[in-house]
């Protein structure tokens, strides 16, 4: 068509991807180490090194108490869980590379969500 508008997205549109890009998060095999909150008591440093904690089901629970305000207020939070696990972990441990694996798979999945 020679007129083509760029499809603004509602606020619903956006949760909903929201939505489908967690489930996705969640079910990925390399999800483990980021699924609940770090327990800092069994984490000796993690709470001293890192100043904004954030995992998958606290993201959970944010949007379904509707606290995101768009994608991109949940893309701030999903990209936070990962630069936590690099700024702790080795980039050579088992942790530090699911980070790397999961923000890989996160990157491609949110940017094809958006085409
Ligand atoms: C994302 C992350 N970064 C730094 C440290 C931990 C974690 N994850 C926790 C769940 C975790 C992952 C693996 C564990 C563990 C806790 O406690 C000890 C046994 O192995």
């Amino acid at each position: 068509p020679i007129y083509c508008a760029k499809k603004t997205k509602t606020h619903k549109d956006e949760l909903g991807i929201c939505r489908v890009l967690l489930a996705e998060l969640e079910a990925h095999q390399d999800a483990w180490p980021f699924l609940t909150p770090v327990n800092h008591r069994a984490v000796p440093g993690y709470r001293k090194v890192i100043k904004k904690p954030m995992d998958f089901s606290t993201i959970k629970e944010k949007l379904t108490s509707n606290q995101y305000l768009n994608l991109e207020t949940f893309i701030i939070d999903v990209n936070l869980v990962f630069d936590n696990c690099e700024r702790f972990n080795e980039d050579d441990s088992e942790i530090g590379r699911a980070g790397h694996r999961m923000r890989r798979f996160f990157d491609k999945r949110w940017t094809e969500l958006l085409q």
